[in-house]
């Protein structure tokens, strides 16, 4: 949701009707810049404009990344004349759009976006010489982008496609039954999420040290989200870690088979002093505090205190991020687990159920497919109720 794309109109993809189904294959794109990317330093960040917007700006949010493309490489800008998330691409190849729409729940994440106004920072960037052309209309989440140019897999030509919801606010929509509940998905990332009251409305001014920021969910309501970067991806650090260190001592192993065994130790050393603070990646809000492990004793070596102690990290960094005491005074009730790094994860599921004050439960089809199909339908379904 975060990330950015570039192509050029009318050339973004090239249909291929020979096969079973009519595909469709990029042509005229650009890389995609994910939210993963690191390229935007605090230096870099710092040297760009204040938004007028409730959200800062972090590296891998699009509009830095424009900004870092304008500084760096103007060249590569010059290539393309539109840009969007991939998902935004994905929509506006499969209805041919000539300019690409967006939801304001992808717009708030590229930053310089006004949630309230529903608008771009036009004045803000066009003085600092951004190229403001690039940026997609505004369409609301929720709305019909436009109808398919052609038949697609399964799926008649002239089927109405919905604007491109944030994956994170799709993903809570396929699971937040009641407003009382917590979202907690842990896969490469983790995210921490609670639903705002309606009328709440964020301060105006963005404050690049706060841990948690207000992404726009639907009917302008807000949700409270710890977005913490580093969630699964630091068990995979490790366990990459590990199999390159056997390698190194000549002895061949298979990645899912270090998870196997660590997370096996780990259910077995139900406690540990050892204390890792995960955050190999940062923080968008700390973006230069890396990892770091104390209180290393002796005893308190093997893996299974390893993994215990990597586990209970991830958890207790978004503790630090979001009091879990916090969620109670919103009204929290129960949390609801997804992501696949928490499914598979026993230790990690128990840490959780340790850390948090509140019934966990797992969803079935926690998904941000699921979520969109189900905004979709529940708002056509209305219509043609009224
Ligand atoms: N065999 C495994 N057992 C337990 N956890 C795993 C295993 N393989 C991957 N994971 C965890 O799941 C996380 C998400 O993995 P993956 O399914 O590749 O990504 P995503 O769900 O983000 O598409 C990884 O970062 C890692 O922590
Ligand atoms: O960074 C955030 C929220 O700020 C994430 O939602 C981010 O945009 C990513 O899209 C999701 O984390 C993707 O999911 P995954 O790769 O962690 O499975």
């Amino acid at each position: 949701m975060h990330g950015v794309m570039f192509w050029k109109t009318g050339q973004g993809c090239e249909w291929t009707e020979g096969g079973a189904a009519p595909v469709f294959e990029p042509r005229a794109v650009s890389q995609l810049v994910t939210w993963q990317d690191g390229r935007c330093s605090s230096k870099f960040l710092a040297s760009l404009p204040q938004p007028e917007s409730h959200l800062s700006v972090a590296t891998g949010f699009g509009c830095a990344t424009i900004f870092w493309l304008l500084k760096n490489s103007p060249e590569s800008l010059k290539s393309y004349d539109v840009a969007g998330t991939i998902h935004d691409y994905v929509v506006a190849m499969l209805c041919g759009l000539t300019r690409p729409l967006m939801s304001d729940q992808n717009a708030a994440s590229w930053g310089y976006f006004n949630t309230r106004r529903q608008s771009w920072n036009l004045e803000i960037l066009r003085a600092a010489g951004f190229p403001v052309h690039l940026l997609p209309d505004i369409a609301e989440p929720g709305s019909v982008a436009g109808r398919t140019s052609r038949a697609w897999f399964e799926i008649p030509k002239g089927t109405p496609v919905g604007v491109a919801l944030g994956d994170l606010q799709a993903s809570v929509y396929s699971c937040m039954a009641q407003r009382t509940d917590a979202v907690l998905n842990i896969s490469t990332s983790v995210q921490l999420v609670a639903s705002m009251p309606s009328g709440f409305q964020p301060a105006q001014t963005p404050d690049p040290t706060a841990p948690v920021a207000y992404f726009p969910y639907f009917d302008r309501t807000y949700l409270a989200v710890a977005a913490s970067l580093n969630g699964g991806n630091v068990l995979a650090t490790f366990v990459r870690m590990l199999v390159q260190w056997m390698a190194d001592l000549g002895l061949e192993v298979e990645e899912s088979t270090v998870y196997s065994c660590m997370i096996q130790a780990a259910a077995q050393q139900r406690d540990t002093c050892l204390t890792i603070t995960p955050t190999v990646l940062g923080e968008r809000h700390l973006p230069d505090q890396l990892a770091s492990v104390t209180r290393i004793s002796s005893s308190d070596l093997s893996l299974g205190h390893v993994t215990r102690a990597l586990c209970r990290g991830i958890i207790q960094n978004l503790h630090s991020m979001l009091p879990f005491q916090q969620l109670r005074e919103w009204g929290v009730e129960r949390v609801i687990g997804s992501g696949s790094a928490l499914s598979r994860n026993e230790v990690l599921k128990q840490e959780v159920q340790r850390a948090f004050p509140f019934p966990v439960s797992y969803g079935q089809d926690v998904d941000a497919a699921v979520g969109a199909a189900l905004v979709m339908l529940q708002r056509n379904f209305n219509q043609q109720e009224s």
